[in-house]
């Protein structure tokens, strides 16, 4: 797990070995505390390098570890003792330093990181802290402020950016481990008692109080309920103000807090979710590992509205070729100066060249003759999609993947306008689709693996986190929030405001409540699909009540909002009020309030008290039943694709871990037990019946999630 070598006649050299990413488990701690010992007590070495196998430095902690019961040397000694060394210790950062393994650098007395190499503290996104030290030697190192910034944030820096913060003492383009050995020789026999980082004092700036003040409501704002901020702005806050020892007890005592968190249980379960929904499966046995993505060099797109324009810059900037095609001419030339001005921004934001050249723009279908792949992104309109799969039929080269980027459309329905079904698939992304980095590749019944395939890697390329689900009405992220907002609606007919249910959601940790999102959102985009399914007008004729379609409990209220004009921010009224129309501060709108006043009067309904708690269980458990049917279906592989798709796709807030995750921290029973009552006080709700994989779970002891597989019997499919 640690190999020794001595190289150049004076240098020991040790090599952390733990593929993939040399985390640094119970064995490699162990590893290099005896590595340590052999390159110390050998007179021939004068100074020593350690490096990581097959270009990575070091990943950090073994995640995998924080699970189970910990054993061998802990971290925080084993970097204590490579600080202690009486030989100068080299670290040789290639890859990747991220963690514990940036940590480990830390207690070297000097580093040199390849210019390619990243380097960072990201514990804050699992829920920890950097508890080898990090959160006191880095802003020894660095200052106060940086080191809140890279900690706070556990953003990676490159080792440009780590040269001029100072974390490094240099870079180079080069053999990394040659230049570390080079150095190593350069320095060996010199005084270490200024290269050890414990002992430096923290520079402190003048404001210090207004500075950790200030950080704290930052983080505290952002947050939204994650704990792991807060307490790495403690611990730096620690580090500022106390000695060395004093601080690393602060460190220690804040981590233990941490780790034994169920919001540090969420983020690792997610770290390990969205790694694991790239292995898909689907219920008739296409894998990831048995599936060929196609070869794509040309993408067309096709429609050039909101979305279109995001998919063209999203696929520009991974440096394919690109035909966008959009019928009318006025459109096509507003999508050419939007697409323009887009990827000129992100590229000025990443310092790189705009990719303008890679895109061709076309009013005629007939330019995309070779493209490889197509993705549809007209409006969404069965009857116009369907004319659009036709023409692709008859236009593309044989073999060419269709994609549809429908929210909601059967994508069978599609697959069955073309002579090539199988090369059918959906590529549903959301809005922005340059910028939201989930999308859901949704698989019919006649598509082949390898357009799973394809599609699953363009996302891949596109840095998107793509996630393979099943083709049924709203696929897995529409389907579930169809429930979760008619629930809001029904609090509201039953006596809640907009006011209310949006507090309960944000005190849960939703960047938005689902009143203030669909403001933001438009209230006519849910309008129109609403009416698509026949559920936006009353059956007058037939004399059914307003509230009751399709013989189920129907709330119009926000069809009745938009029948007024009244669309959310973009016309300045919807839930709330705007200051005028494109304004983005809500405000309390007393004509709403009295408009659900006289609703509940003219249908008889009185309005009650509602809490919290309510708001949460009615609209989070009705969803989270539902992802319980999408699973029993084979819809969705597992939990972790659902709990991926909410917090990628949902803002679901991530120390969350996703709602299948909440479901199992709430417990199963609870969830079986509140949605009973739920269905009992409303019967004319049929989705509150509770689904018979979450009994089923219940029945046999509420297996934690890891275990739900084994429980979910394997649904029948065609694919
Ligand atoms: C009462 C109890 C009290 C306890 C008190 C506290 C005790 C504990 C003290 C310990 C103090 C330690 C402080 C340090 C903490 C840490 O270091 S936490 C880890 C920090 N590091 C990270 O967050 C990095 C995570 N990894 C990544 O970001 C990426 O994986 C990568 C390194 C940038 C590589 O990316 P890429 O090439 O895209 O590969 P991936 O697909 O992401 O990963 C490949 C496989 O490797 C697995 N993996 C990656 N990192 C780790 C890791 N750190 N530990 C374990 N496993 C890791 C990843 O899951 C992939 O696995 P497979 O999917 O199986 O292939």
């Amino acid at each position: 797990m640690a190999q020794y070598s001595r190289v150049s006649g004076t240098v020991g050299l040790i090599t952390l070995q733990n593929p993939p990413v040399n985390a640094l488990c119970a064995a490699v701690r162990q590893g290099i505390v005896e590595m340590l010992k052999k390159a110390l007590s050998d007179s021939k070495v004068k100074s020593v390098v350690i490096c990581g196998q097959n270009g990575i430095f070091c990943g950090g902690a073994d995640i995998k570890e924080f699970g189970m019961n910990m054993s061998g040397p802990p971290l925080v000694q084993v970097i204590h003792a490579i600080e202690d060394a009486n030989k100068p210790m080299v670290a040789a950062i290639e890859g990747v330093a991220l963690g514990g393994g940036l940590e480990l650098a830390l207690g070297c007395h000097y580093r040199i990181a390849h210019s390619k190499a990243r380097l960072g503290l990201p514990e804050v996104i699992l829920g920890l802290l950097p508890a080898a030290g990090g959160t006191q030697r880095l802003p020894r190192l660095i200052g106060v402020p940086a080191a809140l910034d890279l900690i706070t944030t556990g953003r990676h820096v490159i080792a440009a950016e780590a040269l001029q913060l100072g974390i490094v003492d240099q870079v180079t383009d080069h053999k990394t481990v040659d230049a570390a050995v080079k150095l190593a020789q350069s320095v060996a026999g010199k005084p270490l008692d200024a290269r050890r980082i414990s002992t430096y004092p923290c520079a402190r700036p003048s404001d210090l109080d207004a500075l950790f003040e200030g950080e704290m409501q930052k983080v505290r704002q952002r947050a939204r309920g994650a704990i792991a901020p807060v307490a790495c702005v403690q611990a730096v806050q620690a580090a500022a103000t106390l000695p060395y020892t004093q601080g690393i007890e602060r460190e220690k005592e804040l981590m233990v807090t941490l780790f034994t968190s169920g919001q540090a249980r969420a983020l690792q379960y997610l770290f390990f979710s969205q790694r694991a929904v790239s292995k898909w499966s689907t219920p008739s046995g296409a894998r990831w590992d048995t599936s060929k993505p196609g070869p794509i060099h040309k993408v067309a797109v096709i429609g050039l509205g909101t979305m279109g324009r995001g998919i063209t810059v999203a696929l520009a900037q991974t440096g394919l070729s690109v035909v966008a095609v959009e019928t009318q001419e006025k459109q096509l030339m507003g999508a050419k100066k939007a697409v323009s001005n887009m990827l000129e921004q992100g590229a000025k934001r990443r310092g790189v060249a705009p990719t303008l050249d890679k895109i061709s723009y076309s009013p005629n279908i007939q330019a995309i003759a070779d493209a490889d792949l197509v993705i549809e992104a007209v409006f969404e309109d069965m009857a116009l999609k369907k004319q659009v799969f036709q023409q692709l039929a008859a236009v593309c080269k044989p073999g060419t993947f269709l994609c549809t980027n429908t929210s909601s459309l059967d994508v069978d329905q599609l697959a069955s306008q073309t002579r090539s079904p199988e090369l059918v698939v959906g590529m549903h992304f959301f809005a922005p689709a340059h910028v939201m980095k989930l999308l859901e590749v949704v698989y019919g019944p006649r598509t082949s693996p390898q357009a799973v395939a394809t599609a699953m890697e363009l996302g891949k390329k596109m840095g998107k986190v793509s996630v393979a689900v099943g083709n049924c009405q709203g696929f897995v992220g529409n389907r579930m929030l169809k429930l979760y907002l008619e629930q809001a609606f029904f609090l509201l007919e039953e006596g809640a405001t907009p006011e209310l249910v949006d507090r309960a959601l944000e005190e849960f940790g939703f960047a938005m409540g689902v009143f203030r999102m669909s403001d933001l959102s438009g209230l006519d985009v849910g309008w129109k699909v609403r009416k698509g399914l026949m559920l936006g007008e009353t059956d007058v004729s037939s004399g059914q009540s307003a509230r009751i379609r399709q013989g189920c409990r129907y709330s119009p209220l926000g069809d009745l909002l938009c029948e007024q004009g009244r669309f959310g921010q973009k016309t300045g009224q919807g839930w709330y009020q705007y200051d005028k129309p494109g304004g983005r501060v809500a405000s309390s709108d007393p004509w709403l309030h009295s408009f659900l006043e006289s609703y509940r009067a003219k249908h008889g309904l009185v309005a009650r008290h509602i809490d919290h708690q309510e708001v949460l269980e009615r609209c989070l458990y009705a969803m989270i039943n539902e992802g319980f049917r999408i699973l029993e279906e084979g819809i969705a592989a597992g939990p972790e694709d659902i709990d991926v798709i909410y917090v990628f796709g949902y803002s679901w807030p991530r120390h969350r871990g996703g709602p299948m995750f909440y479901a199992d921290m709430v417990g199963l029973a609870k969830v079986l037990e509140r949605l009973e009552h739920y269905q009992q006080a409303h019967p004319d709700v049929p989705y509150l019946q509770p689904c018979s994989l979450l009994r089923r779970l219940v029945a046999s002891g509420s297996p934690p999630i890891q275990r739900w597989r084994e429980v979910i019997k394997k649904p029948h499919s065609q694919l």
